[in-house]
């Protein structure tokens, strides 16, 4: 076993609220040796206290840049914008390998420094499955606004809350008739699909399950015939998009779209009729007006890039208990387990692809 120091880095982004490890799993990492380290931070939606009792030692706010050389420092977001240059190995969604707004000048930072990104979107398994995720808590978010705003119950700007306040405001909407209206998911087997059902079902909600199978042959009338969408739909390879601009004249029951994927600008957009996102200030936009015949009313997205923030307790617990053991691996006496070993290649890939004249 090797000593492994954790070093839990406070959030720059204000509206971060969540923890990629929750007090209730910190004694599992002292247990096994760890040493670990929380930033009090004025955000996070678990106090500083509860770390303390849980065993782990207290440092302030920003001061990872001082860890120790050997620290893996972990956190959710993106690094404030100082220092120019990184040392320590970071753990972390960066979106910085597939040319991102902004990746170069990450890399380069590590680059500069001699540390290691090991991208958590990056931890795979030897299937190449993503081991850890927070898709869950995005399609039930997404799923729920989606319900809410159908209610025209949903207010702006957005906030996290939660999960009990969200889940009285979805039975709300139920008993207000949108049970009546009718969901269809789509990418219903995976994560936030699974997660966008239980939402649904919170507000009585009758839902349409489509996976692969489902929309080999897609049925567009089906498909028009439903009040909400919600996509959660991952793909690598262009298919025949859901909704396209010449279905919004079609005789349609289609209002809401609530896009989790929010693939708005790559050629795997399902839904290639928005191609923006939308923010916590304005959580809708409208597509098209409809006509004022039945059958064609207007047509909304919802397209919010971080939606398990406005969940931040339940998000971080489920991502916590995915998280944690997958730590444990970082002391494995041969080395760090397969996932972080896969995170470091994809590193070193992005590190490599900064040498090549851009195309
Ligand atoms: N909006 C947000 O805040 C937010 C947060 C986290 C994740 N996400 C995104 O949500 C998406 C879903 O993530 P996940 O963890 O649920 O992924 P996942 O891999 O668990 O699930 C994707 C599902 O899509 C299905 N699928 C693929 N092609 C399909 C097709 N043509 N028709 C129907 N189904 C198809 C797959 O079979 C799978 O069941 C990802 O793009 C992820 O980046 C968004």
């Amino acid at each position: 076993m090797q000593p492994v120091h954790l070093w839990i880095r406070s959030e720059s982004r204000e509206t971060e609220r969540r923890a990629p490890v929750v007090p209730v799993d910190v004694p599992l990492l002292l247990d096994a040796g760890f040493e670990v380290t929380v930033e009090e931070s004025r955000q996070r939606v678990f106090p500083i206290e509860e770390y303390a009792a849980a065993g782990a030692l207290v440092a302030d706010e920003g001061s990872w840049t001082s860890a120790p050389h050997d620290a893996y420092v972990l956190g959710i977001k993106e690094l404030p914008d100082a220092p120019d240059s990184l040392h320590h190995q970071h753990i972390y969604f960066a979106h910085a390998f597939k040319g991102q707004d902004d990746a170069r000048e990450t890399l380069e930072r590590f680059r500069r420094g001699g540390g290691r990104l090991l991208d958590i979107e990056y931890l795979v398994d030897e299937n190449d499955r993503r081991v850890v995720a927070f898709g869950h808590w995005a399609g039930y978010v997404g799923a729920a606004l989606g319900v809410l705003h159908l209610a025209g119950t949903l207010t702006a700007p957005l906030a996290p809350m939660a999960k009990h306040e969200l889940d009285e405001e979805l039975k709300r909407a139920g008993k207000a008739g949108v049970d009546q209206l009718l969901a269809l998911v789509t990418g219903a087997r995976g994560r936030s699909g699974r997660g966008a059902q239980q939402a649904l079902m919170t507000a009585g909600l009758p839902t349409t399950r489509w996976d692969r199978q489902e929309t080999q042959d897609l049925h567009k009338l089906v498909l028009l015939g439903h009040d909400l969408l919600v996509n959660c739909v991952v793909t690598r390879t262009p298919t025949t998009p859901f909704v396209e601009r010449a279905d919004l004249d079609h005789e349609r029951r289609l209002k809401v779209l609530a896009d989790v994927t929010c693939d708005v600008t790559g050629p795997t957009n399902m839904l290639p009729v928005n191609t923006e996102i939308t923010t916590w200030e304005e959580p809708v936009r409208r597509l098209h007006d409809g006509t004022p015949v039945p059958g064609n009313p207007p047509l909304e997205v919802i397209a919010i890039d971080n939606l398990p923030s406005l969940l931040p307790r339940e998000a971080s617990e489920g991502f916590s208990a995915d998280l944690t053991p997958h730590l444990l691996g970082l002391a494995d006496e041969g080395g760090p387990s397969a996932p972080w070993r896969a995170a470091g290649r994809a590193f070193d890939e992005a590190i490599d692809a900064l040498e090549e004249p851009a195309s």
